[in-house]
């Protein structure tokens, strides 16, 4: 059971976001996606999720073609996702932004609190669930956008620069419960960051994009070895810099 682009390209006009993109997340597996600004990550993420659908090549899930799958389509059929912004009800409090979610999916409402609590508390923060989610500190936002991702037992979860605007410590914990949702919960994820550090710590396997396609795709040593990637971040005259 995969989630995966098959030779995905994405148009806006006559302006090509992506082109001839292949990756694929297996379940429990934390799988990195980097590159420049407007590489084409973002894009990536919205056809994983049914956001964008793509103009040529397919979305495959568990084997099956969900290229013209709605997003909700995606979520009921176990793909979520956090965005830049976190996104929050801001007129409920961190329990009923999380509970509204698995009513959405479809769950009587008692059941999807219980769910909610449950989680709030796998993931130590469950001090935070009466609190307004409007005003809420930035990090614990984050958190509680991923922790609402999670609700309804999602397979994968495809998580959009999440540590943007953290400190080191707060990254490194991050980085931490990204494996935790990945090795307790079996959950494939995709982690978008600016953060390479952080993706190359936490990601197995990293894909690197530029102008729309993957120039290099690998574990850890690869990345750092890609002639490739370094032209990507640094330019071409790599030898100088
Ligand atoms: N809806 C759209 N209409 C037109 N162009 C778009 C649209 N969405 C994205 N683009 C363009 O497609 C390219 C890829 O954008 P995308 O947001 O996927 O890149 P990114 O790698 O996520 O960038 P960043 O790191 O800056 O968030 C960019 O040039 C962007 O301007």
């Amino acid at each position: 059971m995969a989630l995966a682009l098959e030779n995905v390209g994405v148009a806006f006009g006559g302006f090509r976001a992506l082109s001839e993109v292949s990756l694929s997340i297996a379940p429990g597996q934390v799988i990195g996606l980097i590159g420049p600004n407007g590489a084409g990550k973002t894009t990536c993420v919205n056809t994983l999720t049914g956001f964008q659908a793509p103009g040529t090549g397919r979305v495959m899930l568990g084997g099956r073609d969900v290229s013209r799958l709605s997003a909700h389509g995606f979520r009921r059929a176990g793909v979520a996702r956090t965005f830049q912004a976190g996104r929050l009800f801001t007129g409920l409090d961190v329990l009923d932004n999380l509970a509204c979610t698995s009513v959405g999916l479809g769950q009587r409402r008692a059941a999807a609190e219980h769910e909610a609590e449950d989680l709030l508390h796998w993931m130590g923060i469950a001090d935070l669930q009466s609190r307004p989610a409007a005003g809420l500190p930035y990090t614990d936002e984050r958190r509680v956008a991923i922790a609402r991702a999670l609700m309804g037992h999602p397979d994968f979860l495809l998580l959009d620069e999440p540590a943007a605007g953290m400190s080191e410590k707060e990254a490194a914990d991050l980085a931490a419960l990204i494996h935790r949702i990945a090795r307790e919960k079996g959950i494939g994820c995709l982690l978008i960051e600016h953060n390479v550090g952080l993706v190359l710590s936490v990601c197995a396997h990293v894909v690197v994009l530029d102008g729309g396609r993957v120039i290099e795709q690998g574990d850890r040593a690869a990345i750092l070895g890609s002639r490739a990637v370094r032209e990507a971040y640094l330019g071409a005259n790599v030898e100088a810099a």
